[in-house]
């Protein structure tokens, strides 16, 4: 069942009433797991380089897509069809085909495990892929700051435990078809999921199809739009976030239906360091609502999901 469209709110990162935009984003993350941040600093040359590149590698005939097909670090290629996010969907897979890019060094490391289109025909792939790294990571700090003080945390909480700051970051461009074959009527771009991990910031090319469920065990679920809005990210939150905050934020069920447009987007996935442990947090947790879950690494947790995804 689709719903109508929502009115999430719009969360200024450079807002002089801090008090403001703590609490929006408190009332979000509690509501939906899902807001739009604006003043975000990611230039709009920035934002469409990243989608010139990713279109120009998406245009590829297959065969020379599956040289860079996702290796073990998760790092590359995956094809439509080839990764299924809701595990009982009846259809094969997803009909979108994505691209995994991990934080890049400022020296060519030795065991990188990224993959690179050929240089010459791609000459400015990874610079452009860094330099979406740095401003991605840069944004996310400032949101991670008003999350941290929406829980009553020091606003350099997640910086001063380290969630941030050892190269978990993950680019996944992301591509839908703008047709479906008839065997396709009613499959999904991307099937009904909750992002694994600490915060999402995606990024569009305002074509629609991003939906939520906000209550995932009511019957019929309820989607509704997410609609694409001028200059903004949206943000949303992952389920080490809600594990971590004893479920008081939520990591809410997406999913992209197919708008018989092809679409382009790139979420940038904001995980904690694999060795940092994740315990509920004090200020989420009290007598009545006692910690939920056991500690646990982020690295362990992520890889449980994942291996889950790709069995
Ligand atoms: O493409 C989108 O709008 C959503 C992508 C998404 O949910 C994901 O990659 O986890
Ligand atoms: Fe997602």
């Amino acid at each position: 069942m689709a719903g109508g469209s929502l009115d999430l709110p719009v969360v200024d990162l450079a807002s002089p009433d801090l008090k403001s935009a703590v609490d929006a984003v408190r009332k979000a993350c509690v509501e939906s797991g899902f807001f739009y941040v604006t003043n975000h600093g990611i230039q709009d040359g920035l934002l469409e380089a990243l989608f010139a590149e990713s279109k120009k590698f998406f245009e590829l005939p297959l065969e020379e897509k599956m040289l860079l097909q996702r290796n073990s670090a998760h790092r590359g290629y995956t094809a439509p069809y080839a990764e299924k996010l809701d595990a009982s969907s009846e259809f094969q897979g997803d009909l979108k085909e994505s691209f995994y890019i991990g934080a890049v060094g400022d020296v060519d490391m030795p065991n990188d495990p990224n993959q690179w289109p050929p240089k010459e025909r791609f000459p400015s792939w990874k610079d452009t892929m860094k330099l979406y790294h740095a401003a991605a990571l840069a944004a996310g700090k400032r949101i991670l700051s008003l999350i941290a003080l929406s829980l009553d945390l020091e606003a350099e909480f997640f910086q001063n435990i380290g969630a941030v700051d050892c190269s978990s970051e993950v680019i996944r461009l992301l591509h839908y078809p703008g047709e479906v074959n008839e065997s396709d009527n009613g499959n999904y771009g991307a099937s009904a999921h909750s992002d694994y991990g600490m915060i999402t910031l995606l990024a569009t090319d305002g074509t629609p199809g991003l939906q939520i469920c906000r209550e995932k065990d009511r019957h019929p679920q309820l989607w509704e739009d997410v609609r694409h809005v001028d200059g903004t990210l949206i943000v949303n939150i992952g389920d080490l976030l809600e594990r971590w905050t004893n479920c008081v934020f939520r990591s809410t069920l997406h999913r992209v239906v197919a708008v018989g447009r092809e679409r382009y987007s790139a979420a940038y996935f904001l995980d904690p360091r694999p060795d940092l442990v994740v315990q509920c947090l004090e200020s989420c947790c009290c007598d009545a609502c006692p910690p939920r879950f056991p500690p646990i690494t982020a690295g362990d947790y992520l890889k449980e999901r994942l291996s889950a995804t790709y069995k």
